[in-house]
């Protein structure tokens, strides 16, 4: 049986995209699967003058758009609305009394959860007006703050940005959205590593020999030049989602499976990761910008609307991760992304060592491979050696393999529906927390620092190939290849 949760959730940007297209679908989900029963409200506020009426209206046209379903009136009659400009402390009071309200009506002990689902300019202000305001409850059982991204464009303005929600929030009241940590896949790894004694016994140096992520993309920039060309593949993908798989593939075992020594573990892999001076960013990372399609349907990024013609953002990055620890000393983890490759595809090759060949010395073992495929669709597959079906003896690589059903996916939760359960739930174990992502944003900065200091010529890939050449003569020098090709 669902544990009932009991909760308000002030949804900030109620009437915006991500609200229409994810967070009411979710939490009608939620409310679907016995989570959310009767003692929970929603309330949405945004500068728009909407009634009451107007709000359900709104959230039951996204919940029929999205979801293709009805919403029945006894789940929308928990859904009020307030118009508010965040921006203004004095608005801040109707939001109050009607919190206080719904609070009453639905018996909700005083337990509060705050979505920002605004530009993140707001989001310190918002923090700061929740708590002088008075909006935080001070006799429930918790307040919370949902965030969601980008947070901060680089150290500084992320720690800034972490410094005005600490005066409201206490970290463990702050849960940093990534929606890559809410996918199924991403959650697997840990099932993998910690499930099976034989990969939690061979996790290391001895016998991994490199470990590959590879999150990449069919789409360009879309309408998004505004946004993308500040913060390129290395902000938009690497500094966020890349850096918080790493960590769940990186870490220790937790002393006990709680969100907090899962952050302590995977903090204390983040602080062993190596910081790179401009030279180590020259050997161990690589950076690219998209040209045309080889039969020219595709423009290259610079011809993209509102990209700047001389444009020095980068599409893509390959690089290299060191972690300066007992369990990954020598072990490279590679990473990449980039837009406008030949595959939508997210995955992790964790690449073993080779072994001596005890049935022919003159032919070496192939390394034996785990790949965790997280998206277009789950999968796991595992390349291992066995007998070649011939008369003489030798081996040959199998792969075994396992892919969600069709029953996996349909009860899958999406990673919105997911992340906002946990919040409920108060588990912040899939939530970026604050060490790592300064941690990341130092090692993004240290990239980006030393990339702004040289000129590189771009284009330097075709749109629908894997990137610059530069990134498989990253691993081709040291002796490796991608296991992804493309
Ligand atoms: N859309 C998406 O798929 C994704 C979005 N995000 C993040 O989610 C957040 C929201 O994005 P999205 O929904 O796309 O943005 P939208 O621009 O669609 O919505 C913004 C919302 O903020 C409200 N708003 C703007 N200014 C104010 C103000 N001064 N006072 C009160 N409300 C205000 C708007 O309503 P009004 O103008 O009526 O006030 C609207 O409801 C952003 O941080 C974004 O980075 C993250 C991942 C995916
Ligand atoms: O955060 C982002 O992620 C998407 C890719 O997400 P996915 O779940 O579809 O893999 C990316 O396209 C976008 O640029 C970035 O901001």
């Amino acid at each position: 049986m669902p544990k009932e949760i009991t909760t308000l959730v002030t949804f900030f940007g109620a009437t915006g995209d991500l609200a229409k297209r994810k967070l009411y679908p979710s939490v009608y989900n939620l409310y679907k699967k016995g989570f959310l029963v009767e003692h929970f409200g929603i309330l949405g506020t945004s500068r728009a003058e909407l009634s009451t009426k107007q709000f359900q209206v709104m959230v039951h046209d996204s919940i029929k758009e999205f979801m293709n379903e009805e919403a029945p009136q006894d789940f929308l009659k928990h859904f009020d609305y307030q118009r508010a400009d965040i921006t203004t402390p004095e608005d801040y009071a109707p939001l109050k009394a009607l919190i206080e309200e719904m609070d009453e009506k639905f018996a909700l002990k005083g337990n509060r959860i705050f979505y920002m689902s605004v530009a993140p300019r707001f989001f310190g202000t918002v923090a700061k007006l929740l708590k002088s305001e008075g909006l935080l409850s001070e006799n429930g059982e918790f307040n919370r703050l949902m965030i969601e991204k980008p947070f901060g464009s680089d150290y500084e303005t992320a720690e800034k940005l972490n410094n005005e929600l600490s005066h409201a929030f206490s970290e463990d009241q702050v849960y940093r959205i990534d929606h890559y940590l809410g996918k199924e896949m991403v959650q697997n790894i840990a099932a993998l590593r910690f499930g099976n004694p034989m990969f939690t016994k061979s996790w290391n140096r001895d016998s991994i020999d490199n470990i590959q992520v590879t999150l990449s993309e069919t789409l360009g920039v879309e309408d998004r030049a505004g946004y993308y060309d500040t913060a390129g593949a290395l902000r938009d993908m690497i500094q966020n989602h890349t850096m918080q798989i790493v960590g769940w593939l990186a870490m220790d075992e937790p002393a006990t499976w709680t969100d907090r020594d899962i952050r302590i573990a995977k903090n204390a892999a983040f602080n062993s990761l190596k910081i790179y001076t401009p030279d180590e960013v020259a050997e161990n990372f690589v950076r690219g910008q998209y040209g045309p399609n080889a039969i020219g349907t595709q423009v290259g990024y610079l011809d993209e609307k509102d990209v700047p013609a001389d444009s020095q953002n980068n599409t893509f990055v390959a690089g290299k991760l060191q972690f300066d620890s007992y369990r990954w000393q020598g072990v490279p983890f590679y990473i990449r992304t980039g837009k406008r490759l030949a595959a939508k595809t997210t995955r992790i090759d964790i690449v073993f060592k080779k072994d001596y060949n005890l049935f022919d010395s003159n032919q070496p073992l192939s390394n034996d491979v785990l790949t965790i495929i997280i998206d277009p669709e789950g999968r796991i597959e595992y390349k291992i050696a066995a007998k070649a079906t011939t008369a003489e003896f030798k081996t040959r690589p199998i792969t075994l393999k396992w892919k969600a059903s069709d029953e996996d996916k349909a009860q899958t939760p999406e990673p919105y529906e997911r992340m906002i359960h946990d919040t409920m739930d108060g588990n912040g174990s899939n939530f970026a927390d604050w060490n790592g992502v300064a941690v990341a944003w130092k090692f993004v900065d240290a990239v980006q620092s030393a990339w702004d200091s040289v000129h590189q010529d771009f284009p330097n890939y075709v749109s629908g190939t894997m990137g610059p050449a530069a990134s498989d003569e990253l691993l081709e020098r040291e002796d490796r290849e991608w296991i992804y090709k493309g």
